[in-house]
């Protein structure tokens, strides 16, 4: 563990500061007595009463989570000559009777705390100047500590800042994503609060906090403060990896008051869509690149799977709807009797050339719901209009002509699915070549099947590269977007995860499921696993993000010095790029087990010192699942019980686990044991496998084993 922290000698103020304290929390107690208070909450009848009182509730309970930590700093202003010093916390607090207000950390006030800023112009008007910036460390009522961070009095940066980081990231993991609502560094502020409405990316290394600014800039998009720009948190959306990593990263959401947001994957986000749960989704590029030694067929491989998420493909799949649509309609028409109360019954024609008018102004007006719902709702309109009818009679109208509506639209719409109409174009020149927009050479890489000999499951399936283009013809036909009932709307805002492994393709459909401006993307091209998948640049996203800005996170937290060295030796043999800063905490030497016949009481053994060295949370990281069933039911016998985490639905929930290095990308422990750590598991001359071995070795936050039988892998030796 890390060497002790010398006792912090006491701040001179911290009497001062430990009696404001107590009158906040006296402050905040009335004003949830206040609230609590149904007597005082009566209104001029029952049901303003009622209103009242469960409003009332509401803020009562939502401020009572907040009395043990009022907040966590104070800023000392000067605006117009008087000097006034706020308090920062996670939730606002308007003492109406006193003193004792707290400032949201999302407000743009609270935002001057964390920046590097001397100077603001406030809203009123005239000119703000920062004079000290305060840190308060508070746990359960008691202030524990006072930690100025900058103070014009005493010459400036006083170096606190980085003090209170790293007692924050010496502490313990835990069985989820964390908030660092407190430690926010003024890189990542601005990263967060990058105008609202315009898409961000946020590029930066393993362990800068990418995925917890995306949360955070969520939880800050969700203020009432955004304006316009605000997001309901039940109308948002966040990508993640995998379902394990998904279920640890929504764990940061209560702390951010967050209720309500999906935190899911994509391929459950897109198979629900398409209403296929159940559909199997394959990745046998990936299979082939790994096992295939013919550099032919896996050049080809790859760059079919590129093809197929290039955005080009969106206006191939729209060319190819439109010309099959227009196909259906030849020979369409439509004549129904009408009865319109108080007239004689009229008839309702359409003729071919009218459906064909229709079908061209909504593929024009391209709606968000799809063309089936865009083209009943232009064959409704169309009806209304020319037979003229009142809007008392409108209803009966459209029930009269809703069975000839559905029998023509199955004619038109019908026959395509999403999956099968994604095949059929896949495996038709003609239909490829329609938009012009595909060279014939293009045409014939998407026609080849490189993965052939890579065997598909028994189950309904799907590849991952051909998702996309489901999804495209789903966006299409059917709509793209959040079900909201029976409608579908736009999210508010949606935040990708690992956003280097999302396809352009799928950029361009995201965008259009989502508010304008409104996707914040975290990734690190240097990380991605998937290149086949990704875009080759960013700017290949900021093509389909209008506007988009890249934003770069340059320093790491996660590790101490001694991990982030070595896994800089690992991912230096791939990545030019692999020169970052990490912040310089002090911890362990990395612990090496080897030359013995047997690897397990060598994991056994690594397991015991990892405990004796005070860690609960471990993860022995192992390169497959089976490694980590098999590994698991074994070590029993040495005494060892770690829990599996070996399929997509089992949950991390703290304490000793094993689990394959796929699952563990993103999660992060006190301590983590890489098992197999050697050449004939993570084969040196793979890239994809050293890779691997980067993730593997960087899941420690303080204390990391490296484990083989025989003789450790060359690059951590
Ligand atoms: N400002 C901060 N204060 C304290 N801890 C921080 C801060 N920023 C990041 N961290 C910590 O650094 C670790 C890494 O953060 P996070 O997982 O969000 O990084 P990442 O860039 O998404 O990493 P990866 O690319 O490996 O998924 C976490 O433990 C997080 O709590």
């Amino acid at each position: 563990m890390s060497a002790v922290t010398p006792r912090p000698t006491v701040h001179p103020e911290y009497d001062l500061e430990a009696e404001h304290l107590s009158q906040t929390i006296a402050a905040m107690l009335r004003q949830i007595e206040f609230w609590e208070d149904r007597d005082r909450n009566a209104g001029a009848d029952l049901e303003t009463s009622v209103t009242m009182a469960d409003t009332s509730e509401e803020h009562a309970a939502m401020l009572s989570v907040h009395v043990h930590q009022p907040y966590f700093g104070s800023l000392k202003v000067r605006v117009g000559g008087r000097e006034q010093t706020l308090y920062i916390g996670k939730h606002a607090f308007l003492d109406t009777r006193g003193g004792h207000g707290v400032v949201s950390w999302e407000s743009e006030v609270g935002s001057l705390f964390y920046s590097d800023v001397l100077g603001w112009t406030p809203r009123r008007g005239g000119q703000g100047i920062i004079k000290r910036r305060r840190q308060l460390d508070v746990a359960h009522k008691h202030l524990l500590r006072v930690t100025d961070l900058y103070d014009d009095e005493q010459g400036g940066d006083t170096g606190g800042r980085e003090e209170v980081l790293l007692r924050r990231l010496e502490e313990q993991s835990t069985a989820g994503m964390r908030d660092v609502v407190e430690t926010l560094q003024p890189e990542q502020n601005e990263a967060m609060r990058w105008p609202a409405g315009t898409p961000v990316i946020i590029q930066g290394a393993a362990g800068s906090g990418k995925t917890t600014i995306g949360f955070h800039r969520l939880a800050w998009m969700t203020n009432r403060d955004r304006g316009i720009h605000m997001a309901r948190p039940e109308a948002c959306m966040v990508l993640m990896p995998n379902k394990v990593l998904a279920a640890y990263a929504a764990r940061i959401l209560p702390e951010l008051e967050l209720q309500g947001v999906s935190v899911t994957t994509p391929e459950s986000w897109i198979t629900g869509l398409l209403g296929l749960e159940k559909l199997e989704v394959t990745d046998r590029t990936l299979t082939l690149l790994l096992t295939d030694h013919d550099n032919t067929r896996r050049a080809l491989a790859w760059r079919k799977a590129k093809l197929l998420g290039d955005a080009r493909m969106l206006d191939v799949v729209r060319t190819h709807l439109w010309n099959k649509f227009n196909h259906a309609l030849h020979g369409q028409s439509l004549s129904e009797q009408v009865e319109v109360r108080g007239r004689e019954a009229q008839t309702f024609a359409l003729a071919e050339s009218d459906l064909a008018t229709l079908l061209r102004d909504v593929f024009a007006a391209d709606p968000l719901d799809g063309y089936r719902t865009g083209f009943k709702r232009a064959l409704e309109a169309e009806a209304l209009s020319r037979l003229n009818v009142p809007e008392a009679e409108e209803a009966s109208v459209l029930r009269q002509l809703a069975a000839p509506f559905t029998t023509l639209l199955g004619r038109i719409f019908a026959s395509t699915t999403p999956v099968t109409e994604t095949r059929r174009l896949l495996s038709d020149a003609g239909a490829l070549g329609a938009s012009g927009l595909l060279t014939d050479k293009e045409i014939k890489l998407l026609l080849a099947d490189p993965l052939s000999g890579i065997p598909t499951p028994r189950r309904a399936h799907a590849d991952v590269t051909e998702l996309p283009l489901m999804l495209a013809v789903q966006a299409f036909t059917g709509g793209i977007g959040r079900q909201d009932g029976r409608t579908l709307e736009p999210f508010d805002h949606v935040v990708l995860d690992e956003a280097q492994d999302y396809s352009p393709l799928l950029y361009a459909l995201l965008g259009r499921a989502t508010r304008t401006g409104h996707i914040t993307a975290l990734g690190d091209l240097n990380q991605g696993m998937h290149g086949y998948k990704g875009p080759s640049s960013w700017e290949a996203v900021q093509e389909q993000l209008t506007g988009a800005k890249v934003l770069t996170l340059s320093r790491t937290f996660r590790s101490t010095r001694q991990i982030t060295a070595l896994g800089a030796q690992i991912a230096s043999t791939y990545n030019r790029a692999a020169d970052v800063r990490g912040v310089d905490r002090d911890g362990a030497e990395v612990q090496r087990y080897s030359g013995q016949p047997d690897e397990l009481p060598l994991l056994a053994q690594a397991v015991k010192d990892a405990q004796a060295a005070g860690h609960q949370n471990i993860a022995i990281v192992t390169r497959r699942a089976a490694d980590a069933e098999r590994l698991s039911a074994e070590l029993r016998e040495h005494d060892t019980d770690a829990q599996p985490i070996i399929t997509q639905e089992h949950r991390y929930k703290g304490g000793l686990v094993i689990l394959p290095v796929n699952l563990a990308k993103g999660l992060e422990f006190s301590a983590a044991i890489v098992a197999g750590c050697n050449e004939e598991t993570y084969d040196h001359s793979t890239e994809y496998e050293r890779r691997l071995l980067y993730v593997a070795a960087s899941r420690a936050l303080h204390w990391l084993a490296l484990v083989s039988a025989g003789e450790l892998h060359g690059l951590v030796r």
